[in-house]
């Protein structure tokens, strides 16, 4: 799925009106229906509602919303914010289909004193949606801080007010949602970890925009839902052989978290591998081979007797977890960088050990997969970004220097392609950060790899299924339970689910 930019979705939102073609006032009471379903579907009809409306299209919304929530039978109030002297058309005409109706209006401008709110009170906010263009100020500015300050549900209609569609904004007088229902696509912003204190739970509602046209509408962000994902999945055929499936080795290991390769070796065998080989220390030997019978082992001891194949005839090879930064690492890497002329998965340490010796990105073969998580990323590019939407650029631009797929890892988790392209996960939930999660990851894209996926897909399918293995996970063992091993276990409901 797309994700637009605010000046993109005013166009959509036109191109709409003029060609489906639709009145506008009929398409805000659309999407004022489908945010009033999903409200009626979700939360009791026992609060007061108090709708906080300004004075342009969102604000038109929140008044369309107000009418329909009352003729659901809720207890509405709402509060005008005169920010402005004139309102949009369609508010206007909002505004008078509902004083047609036995509700309390309240007008707020600089002289009105707050209204009070509590536990008994949900609040609706739809003071500014994409329309937002500058941060809020005044009195305006304040009553936000004051609904932020109530113990009511907060609830947004599109994005809360404040928050700007696509850029950063360093203000604090943005509304604190625990829920926001948007139209159509998410915003950029909702992707963000560092918004998320703002848009809370988000959840999005198809609105009918003009389908030819969304498919036009140019973009380099993307929101990774499951049709694109049965679009990417490959599909096992009757005389298949484990050859088919590639062979695919996990590098990594120390004294003390030879686990980690153990979980990304277990991972790379249930993401479909054909074969799986995995190079730990010798003393890492017995851990793996009896925790992991159906891998292959090699160690220092046995990699120069001709008993494995060379690095180079690996389908795939992902290396870093738990290999720790010392020279043995470190020449283990370089080695197999020279031998090599095919994308890899580089996790973990050997991304600590890139940041420690920045020359040998210059040995990373085009079309790699890095999997940082933040820390490691921030390892990686010496930190030079100051919030979140700049660390996304830096990813994007790192992405396309080296030729290069970069995974940064969180909720939301960011995969920018060589091409400038940065999908966003749908999947996954906070019982995965947890030890080990990362180097599944890691065994499942390596896995991936091995089966021919082009890097790019490989990343995106690998932290789909990740995230939805963890999903499962989390309603077996809860969030809080859950450990690594249960998104492994789990892979194999996730693919289940992607293949019905
Ligand atoms: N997507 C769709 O297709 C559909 C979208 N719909 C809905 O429309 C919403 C977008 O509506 P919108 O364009 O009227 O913008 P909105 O946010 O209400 O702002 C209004 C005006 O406020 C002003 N202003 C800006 N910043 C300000 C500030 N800091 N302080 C003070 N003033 C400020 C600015 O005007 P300015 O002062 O710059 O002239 C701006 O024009 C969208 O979120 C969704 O809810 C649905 O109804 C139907 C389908
Ligand atoms: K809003």
């Amino acid at each position: 799925m797309k994700i637009i930019n605010a000046e993109q979705t005013r166009q959509l939102d036109q191109y709409t009106i003029e060609n489906e073609p639709i009145a506008s006032i009929d398409l805000m009471e659309r999407a004022s229906l489908r945010f009033s379903e999903w409200f009626s579907n979700k939360f009791s009809s026992q609060k007061t509602i108090k709708i906080f409306a300004g004075m342009g299209n969102n604000g038109g919304d929140g008044l369309a919303v107000a009418r329909m929530l009352y003729q659901n039978r809720y207890k509405v109030e709402v509060y005008i914010i005169k920010y402005s002297d004139t309102g949009s058309i369609d508010f206007h005409k909002n505004e008078k289909r509902l004083s047609k109706l036995p509700i309390k209006i309240i007008r707020l401008d600089e002289n009105s004193k707050h209204p009070e709110l509590g536990e008994q009170d949900i609040i609706i906010d739809a003071i500014f949606g994409s329309g937002l263009n500058r941060p809020i100020r005044g009195f305006t500015a304040c009553l936000i801080q004051h609904l932020n300050d109530s113990a009511a549900l907060k609830v947004s209609i599109d994005i809360p007010s404040g928050l700007f569609c696509d850029n950063f904004n360093a203000d604090e007088n943005i509304f604190r949602a625990d829920h926001t229902l948007s139209f159509q696509f998410p915003k950029l912003s909702f992707m963000l970890p560092q918004n998320h204190v703002y848009v809370g739970e988000w959840a999005i509602k198809d609105i009918g925009l003009h389908k030819e046209k969304i498919e036009h509408l140019p973009t380099s962000f993307f929101f990774i839902d499951q049709d694109y994902i049965s679009s990417i999945l490959k599909t096992r055929k009757k005389f298949d052989h484990k050859g088919t499936y590639g062979h695919a080795l996990l590098v990594g290991g120390s004294y003390g978290k030879i686990g980690a390769v153990v979980l990304a070796t277990k991972a790379a065998l249930r993401s479909g591998a054909g074969l799986i080989s995995a190079r730990v220390p010798s003393f890492g030997y017995t851990i793996l081979q009896s925790n992991v019978p159906e891998a292959m082992c090699i160690t220092e001891q046995n990699e120069d007797e001709n008993t494995h194949p060379p690095f180079d005839s690996f389908s795939s090879i992902g290396i870093g977890p738990g290999m720790g930064t010392d020279a043995n690492a470190q020449s283990l890497f370089i080695s197999i960088l020279q031998q090599i002329n095919f994308p890899i998965v580089v996790d973990a340490d050997a991304i600590n050990l890139i940041g420690k010796y920045p020359a040998l990105m210059d040995l990373v073969p085009k079309g790699s997969i890095l999997t940082p998580h933040p820390k490691e990323f921030e390892r990686l590019t010496s930190g030079k970004y100051h919030n979140q939407y700049e660390r996304l650029e830096v990813q994007r631009e790192f992405a396309k220097e080296y030729e290069v797929t970069v995974l940064v890892k969180g909720a939301h988790s960011s995969i920018a392609l060589p091409s400038g392209e940065v999908y966003f996960n749908s999947t996954g939930n906070s019982g995965m950060a947890t030890g080990g999660s990362g180097d599944v990851l890691t065994g499942i894209i390596t896995g991936l790899l091995a089966q021919s996926y082009r890097p790019e897909y490989a990343t995106i399918l690998g932290v789909y299924l990740h995230g939805l293995a963890g999903d499962f996970a989390a309603k077996e063992k809860s969030e809080t339970a859950m450990i690594a091993s249960d998104i492994i276990n789990n892979l194999g409901e996730a693919y289940k689910t992607i293949l019905s």
